[in-house]
């Protein structure tokens, strides 16, 4: 009798041991981190396959989100999945207008035009972004060859919101429908077109397996290597020579202006070192990178909070707003984070309210069919503000976590421009407060990303910067002036054109990538 009490004890142990293994093993799989460096090729193109240029770095921490104006929120309770649509197959590209058809030929400034003339940023090279062949799960696969089977909806009829709100169906629609209606500004716009809502709110396709977060930025130390030569090695190498003459320090403060520090930061940057210095003496290269890291990661301020306010408020989503200068990488930007919010298990709805570039929205909708997230998008030339609105409408209605909009790029010195972004925001905040406005700079314009945040944070008061082009840059410094300036966080940083080159900014992590 004790035997077989002893058994049947072992094998209830061994049973409950085993459960809880298998519990930690899928709670772990679950959990985006970047603590795990993997090497693991990302496919872009369909065939090419990326190589992670990492260093080997690794990062502490992953992704953090919050709800606006408070503080951490738990992950939400998953929602079931609507039936999922099949693969669409790539609409053909709406033609691209003639430059000289779009730009304000009557000296007057229209929608989006700056995209077509001259712009701040020398490089504007917009090209399509690659992404990754989305690794079906099996059951879409017979789907997926079909083609256009997405676009029915485009192309039904009933374009009208009420028509395409009643098609939701726990329907709050009557007052949803007629919202926009009571936007005195929309409405004043004729060209507004509904989310083509049949074609706006494009049903998910299924999901891609979307990588972890682990790694991204693990992939700084090598893509920034440009920096790296400016900051680390030349400063590096002065420090740990020893006792410094006012030649040496005349070097150290040209290096850091080189790198784009500012003046500010890189007084304030010098004259910490010398103080430092001068107290206790470095005796090696290890104690001056020490040094080096403690002074400029002050300078980043990490006590910032630097969580992405996307996490959802009790029955609606958050929103998010991005903005910024033609071809800073927005819709990558865009993209690229919606596809970290749905790893993250939320359901996200993008809003193209840049409706001047059509391809912009097209490039939009291809990262929302790859993650699952829906999109609401206008007819080329609609009213940005009513489309964000429209896409706000709508996340409420379909109880989404965070709808993410998309505007149009345009030149901070154009004012009709910046008032018609201004504009975007306070119709959006009829709906819904505007949680999160990032601002996405490109790192390598340098000083005149600043400019632009200056004009752009007068506008539209924004919370959070994103660093585009880090990577094939040597202006890494631009980091700290831009915080300094601003007082706003950076808060995420691109490392590439790939879908997952996106990481969150971490003071010390990318100081420790510098040198
Ligand atoms: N190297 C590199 N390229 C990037 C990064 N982010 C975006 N890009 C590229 O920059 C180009 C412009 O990106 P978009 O996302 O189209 O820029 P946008 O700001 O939406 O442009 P508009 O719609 O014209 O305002 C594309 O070729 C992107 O692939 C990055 O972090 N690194």
């Amino acid at each position: 009798m004790n035997t077989g009490i002893i058994i049947g004890i072992v094998i209830a142990v061994v049973v409950i041991a085993a459960l809880i293994v298998l519990g930690l093993v899928l709670a772990r799989r679950r959990r985006i981190s970047l603590s795990d460096t993997t090497t693991q090729p990302e496919i872009v193109d369909g065939t090419t396959r990326q190589v992670d240029r990492s260093g080997g770095y690794q990062a502490g921490s992953g992704f953090s989100f919050s709800r606006g104006d408070t503080a951490l929120a738990e992950p939400p309770a998953r929602k079931p999945e609507p039936p999922r649509e099949p693969e669409p197959q790539p609409k053909p590209e709406a033609p691209v207008q003639p430059v000289a058809e779009r730009t304000d030929v009557d000296g007057q400034p229209a929608i989006g035009d700056d995209a077509a003339v001259p712009r701040d940023s020398h490089r504007r090279g917009i090209t399509e972004v690659s992404l990754p062949d989305v690794i079906e799960p099996a059951e879409a696969e017979p789907e997926a060859a079909q083609p256009e089977t997405t676009q029915p909806e485009t192309t039904e009829p009933e374009t009208t919101e009420p028509e395409a709100l009643a098609a939701e169906p726990e329907t709050a629609a009557p007052e949803a429908a007629q919202a926009p209606a009571v936007e005195e500004p929309v409405v004043e716009e004729p060209v507004v077109e509904t989310p083509d809502d049949a074609s706006g709110a494009v049903a998910a396709p299924p999901r891609e397996e979307i990588a972890p977060t682990a790694g991204r930025l693990g992939k700084l130390r090598g893509r920034l290597s440009r920096s790296q030569g400016a900051i680390g090695k030349s400063v590096l190498g002065l420090l740990g020579a020893g006792d410094l003459d006012e030649d040496s320090w005349e070097e150290i403060e040209d290096t850091l202006l080189m790198a784009d520090l500012g003046t500010a930061t890189t007084m304030t940057v010098v004259e910490n070192l010398r103080t430092e210095l001068a107290a206790n003496p470095v005796k090696n290269a290890g104690e001056a990178r020490a040094l080096l890291k403690r002074v400029l990661v002050e300078q980043l301020d990490p006590t910032l909070d630097r969580s992405i306010r996307a996490l959802p408020h009790a029955g609606r989503p958050a929103v998010v707003l991005v903005v910024g200068v033609n071809g800073t990488g927005k819709t990558t930007t865009t993209g690229k984070l919606a596809r970290v919010l749905v790893a993250d298990g939320r359901r996200v709805l993008l809003g193209a309210a840049d409706t001047f570039r059509a391809a912009a929205a097209d490039q939009l909708q291809t990262w929302g069919e790859r993650v699952g997230a829906e999109i609401v998008r206008g007819k080329e030339q609609a009213d940005p503000a009513a489309v964000a609105f429209d896409a706000v409408d709508r996340g409420i209605a379909t109880g989404v976590d965070v709808v993410m909009i998309d505007t149009a790029g345009r030149l901070h010195t154009k004012t009709g421009l910046m008032d018609e972004l201004g504009k975007v925001k306070r119709v959006v905040e009829k709906k819904a407060p505007v949680d999160e406005v990032l601002l996405v700079l490109d790192a390598t314009v340098g000083q005149n990303g600043l400019m632009q945040a200056r004009v752009f944070a007068e506008v539209v008061d924004i919370t959070g910067v994103v660093l585009t082009k880090l990577d094939g840059t040597a202006k890494g410094g631009i980091v700290f002036h831009v915080q300094k300036e601003l007082g706003v966080p950076v808060k995420l940083v691109g490392l590439g054109e790939g879908a997952d080159d996106l990481a969150p900014f971490e003071p010390e992590a990318f100081v420790d990538a510098l040198l």
